[in-house]
């Protein structure tokens, strides 16, 4: 078996409205032909693949490897039969003809597709048995009911032997809506297969969103901690997050040794698995000598957009007996909130004392610790 994939997609996408056909728009960060493709190339018994576009978009693909593209008609059979002339003497048996406005289409349902066709199944395409009550309808008042029972709703791709379909549609009569239409006109069995509720067309504005859902995939919720320790040396003030707090020792560092700045970034870099805060300032540069830890949590804070996390709230706690924190803690908060751009209500500085034990308690230094939640929706 040798198998081409036909995409469509020289339609004018009227009902998806937009300032240029919903194939070339972006869902989820690309075109919604990119999906399309990248489906088919998740495939590998795919060997070829045609796209048909409307003549006036033949140079949207320009540049992209491994494609055929050729020109569309009129109406989508015509595009059809546009796409199976482009693969003619190229040797394909079998062929997926596929919309490229089914963009959340996956790698796993063309499988199945291509792993249903051979000998004993000249045709065989993916569709949905219909669910809800159906309904006749005019002037906004039902007029009569339709008996559900053996519908179903038609998905592409659908696939067929090659030659079969081509002399199908050398003979099919016009306005058929798809090619299992065109393939039962000339008397060609095709087999039902699972379709999936996720391989939805988009047809209408409103399934932008739904296929952008589904091709984001699950909401992404990140958790990651943080923990520092910084020793007490001369001074006559403290850096605590962003704030300098008046006491009779400072905190020693590379940097403002501002512990809870740097257990926040640490907690965020966590989250995404991206080391601590060590790994993208390096103790050993000099550039970082002195530097305000502003600068680190910025850093961190701005990773994590990028990849296209919102942090949702962050919670620190300082740990020491002096100073106290308590008269700072809004102060600190505050200031976070605006090194982040997180509302303050996300934001919580607090602190305890490990009652005289250990090295906080004995007042050599001051410990925190953090908790970072960031969702990529
Ligand atoms: N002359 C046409 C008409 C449609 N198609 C393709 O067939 C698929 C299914 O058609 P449909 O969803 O109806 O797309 P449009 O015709 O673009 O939509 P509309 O009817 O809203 O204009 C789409 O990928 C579309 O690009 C095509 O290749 N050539
Ligand atoms: C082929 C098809 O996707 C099957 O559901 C559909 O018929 C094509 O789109 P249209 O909206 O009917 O033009």
């Amino acid at each position: 078996m040798s198998i081409a994939a036909i995409i469509v997609a020289a339609g004018r996408g009227i009902r998806a409205g937009g300032e240029r056909p919903k194939q070339w728009q972006r869902v989820a960060g690309k075109r919604v032909i990119d999906w399309t493709l990248a489906a088919f190339r998740g495939v590998p018994a795919v060997e070829r693949i045609v796209v048909v576009v409307h003549p006036d978009d033949m140079g949207e693909l320009s540049g992209e490897p491994g494609i055929t593209v050729t020109e569309g008609a009129d109406t989508r059979a015509g595009s059809v039969c546009n796409g199976l002339a482009a693969l003619e003497g190229v040797g394909a048996t079998h062929v997926l003809i596929h919309d490229a406005a089914r963009c959340c289409v996956s790698p796993d349902q063309i499988a199945e597709v291509i792993a249903a066709l051979g000998p004993d199944c000249p045709a065989a395409a993916p569709a949905l048995p219909v669910s809800d009550a159906l309904w006749q309808g005019e002037d906004g008042l039902v007029t009569g009911t339709q008996e559900r029972t053996g519908l179903f709703r038609a998905q592409t791709p659908q696939g067929f032997d090659r030659d079969m379909i081509a002399a199908a549609h050398a003979t099919a009569p016009e306005g058929a809506a798809d090619d299992v239409e065109v393939a039962r006109a000339a008397g060609i069995p095709v087999r039902i297969l699972p379709g999936r509720e996720s391989n939805l067309k988009i047809t209408t504005p409103e399934d932008f969103a739904r296929a952008e859902t589904i091709l984001r995939g699950p909401m992404d919720i990140r958790t990651g901690t943080g923990f520092d320790v910084h020793r007490f040396g001369p001074g006559d003030h403290v850096m605590l997050c962003g704030v300098a707090v008046p006491h009779d020792r400072g905190l020693q560092g590379h940097s403002d040794a501002d512990v809870g700045l740097h257990t926040l970034a640490d907690a965020i870099y966590g989250a995404m698995a991206e080391g601590d805060i060590g790994r993208h300032f390096p103790p050993s540069d000099p550039q970082w000598k002195g530097a305000e830890s502003h600068v680190f949590l910025s850093h961190a804070a701005g990773l994590a957009a990028e990849r296209g996390f919102r942090i949702t709230n962050v919670d620190l706690t300082l740990i020491c007996e002096t100073p106290k924190i308590g008269p700072h803690a809004a102060a600190m908060q505050a200031r976070v909130s605006e090194i982040i751009g997180l509302e303050v209500d996300r934001v919580s500085v607090k602190a305890t004392t490990t009652e005289k034990l250990g090295f906080t308690g004995r007042g050599e230094g001051i410990a925190a610790q953090a908790v970072a939640t960031l969702v990529r929706p």
